[in-house]
């Protein structure tokens, strides 16, 4: 796996080096700007002709450095310094002084001329703020110039906390990373931003932000090959688990369907609905191996009984907002002993509750909210959420003592003294109504296994995303239903074990 640290947690372990390893910061700056120049060539860009656009921080002294390493060759390089001089850093201050005796263009306007290639060293991950005034104008100019872009560190505009656009972001071709990438440009819109990515080490520690259980990470196939469950030979149903599918209200047996399709289809040994008796001739048609239990109203004994022959209870997918499921769902968190999902209208249900985890017996607990329904949770905005979902989330699930996979574009997984783990599987055809439903189910099938809710909340999403990647292939962006994503389980483990071998 990979760290994925924000721009902070980056110039954290930028001083660390510093000042623990005695690595001079302009020994880390040289290093930066000849990994550059070895990307560069090693790309086979065209270098007959360089603008190198350069802030007053550190970014820009990794471009100004950059400067003179390709000067060095006898190529031609032209730097154009945005920016107030008087506030340049230290760093970046040496390396323009060692640029006065070479024949690299300096201007503080555009440096007008026919390039080959644009290097953007405006801002790294001290970007702070929204750009505006000179900055803004220089960066909408350069996104209109018909030539490669590269980026040091980052895209200009982008924020490496959390992938959104400042005001204004440049749109490159390939993003040279220095020693890690950053959170926003594994997020979106940022990642968008960067075009290729190839990241370089040059010897920063990353131990300060390792030993913070706050780091994103960024999952590898063996990572997610080490989680897969074993099935052994010696079995029967009653080895892989019991779920209990309660959801799909009048009109929704659907959401209850994808549910059970999907715990069966990732191996879960037995599973049974209770659900709505207007369900009951729907689901048995759609699934003749899901066992059926109906309701009209609240039945106490019956759902504690139902709750005791259950290993995992999934909860919430279309259950609707009746005073009825409401009952369900209360008796579900006070009596239920093991393995909870709370999902969908459950979700919307607990956060009109204060008190709701103080009810909760299980032992293990899984939330599934998308954005909307974290807010709802939270009481906040969407964008707050969005903004800085890192710490929203690890907050989060740190007082909550729980597992959370909040849903977006970029799925991020967080549990009560964990990492929390950025999934980049899947796609945009699986924007579709039914989507979550599967990855519920999934994570129903893991935890089904033997799984704690942390690996399954992280082996679901990546499965998931790998079956919307491989049903795109084989059913197109646009025709991909959520039902086909349970077909592709089969593949997605598949890939996961070959890539292994
Ligand atoms: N020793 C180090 O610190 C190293 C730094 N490196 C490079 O340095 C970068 C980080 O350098 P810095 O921390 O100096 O930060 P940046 O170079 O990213 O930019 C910070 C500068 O921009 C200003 N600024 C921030 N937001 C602004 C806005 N919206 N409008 C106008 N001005 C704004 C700040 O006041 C500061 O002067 C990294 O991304 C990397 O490229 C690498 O050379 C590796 C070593
Ligand atoms: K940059």
């Amino acid at each position: 796996m990979i760290y994925l640290p924000t721009g902070s947690q980056m110039s954290e372990a930028d001083l660390y080096t510093i000042e623990k390893e005695n690595i001079p910061s302009r020994t880390l700056m040289e290093r930066a700007a000849s990994s550059c120049v070895d990307v560069l060539i090693e790309e086979e860009l065209d270098l007959s002709s360089t603008l190198i656009v350069c802030g007053v921080g550190n970014n820009g002294g990794d471009g100004l450095a950059i400067a003179r390493l390709l000067s060095e060759q006898g190529l031609s390089v032209a730097v154009w310094l945005v920016g107030d001089t008087t506030r340049m850093s230290f760093e970046a201050k040496e390396q323009l002084s060692q640029l006065q005796n070479t024949k690299v263009i300096i201007d503080s306007q555009y440096p007008k001329g026919f390039y080959s290639l644009i290097i953007d060293a405006i801002f790294g991950v001290g970007l702070k703020r929204e750009i505006q005034g000179s900055y803004k104008e220089c960066i909408s100019f350069l996104n209109q110039q018909k030539v490669t872009k590269v980026a040091v560190d980052i895209p200009s505009g982008i924020s490496s906390a959390n992938g959104q656009v400042l005001g204004v972001a440049l749109q490159v071709d390939l993003t040279i990373a220095i020693q890690c990438q950053k959170l926003g440009m594994a997020l979106y819109p940022g990642n968008e931003y960067c075009g290729r990515i190839i990241t370089k080490k040059i010897g920063i520690s990353t131990l300060p932000f390792e030993k913070e259980k706050k780091t994103v990470l960024c999952f590898h196939n063996d990572d997610y090959y080490n989680l897969l469950p074993e099935r052994p030979a010696h079995a029967n149903k009653g080895t892989f688990g019991k779920v209990l599918v309660i959801g799909g209200s009048k009109g929704m047996a659907g959401a209850a369907y994808l549910n059970a399709f999907s715990a069966y289809k990732m191996g879960a040994g037995l599973v049974r609905f209770y659900t709505p008796e207007t369900n009951r001739s729907i689901l048995q048609t759609l699934l003749c191996e899901g066992i059926m239990t109906t309701y009209e109203s609240f039945h106490e004994k019956e759902c504690i009984e139902l709750l005791s022959w259950a290993d995992v209870v999934l909860i919430g997918s279309g259950l609707g907002l009746s005073e009825t499921a409401k009952e369900i769902l209360f008796c579900v968190l006070e009596n239920h002993e093991k393995k909870l999902v709370i999902d969908g209208d459950a979700l919307t249900l607990i956060s009109q509750c204060s008190n709701w985890r103080e009810r909760v017996k299980a032992k293990e607990i899984i939330l599934t909210p998308h954005m909307k329904e974290m807010s709802r949770l939270l009481h906040c905005d969407v964008s707050t959420i969005q903004e800085n979902r890192t710490e929203v989330l690890t907050s989060y699930v740190n007082k909550n003592q729980l597992c959370c996979v909040l849903k977006d574009e970029r799925t991020l997984v967080g549990a009560s003294n964990q990492n929390p783990v950025l999934n980049t599987s899947g796609n945009n055809a699986m924007a579709k109504a039914g989507s979550g439903d599967v990855l519920t189910g999934i994570i129903g099938g893991l935890l089904s296994h033997g799984l704690n809710a942390y690996e399954s909340g992280v082996l679901g999403v990546y499965l998931h995303g790998l079956c919307g990647d491989i049903g795109r292939e084989h059913k197109g962006e646009f025709g991909l239903m959520a039902s086909d994503l349970a077909v592709y389980l089969k593949d997605a483990i598949n890939y996961v074990k070959e890539v292994r071998k």
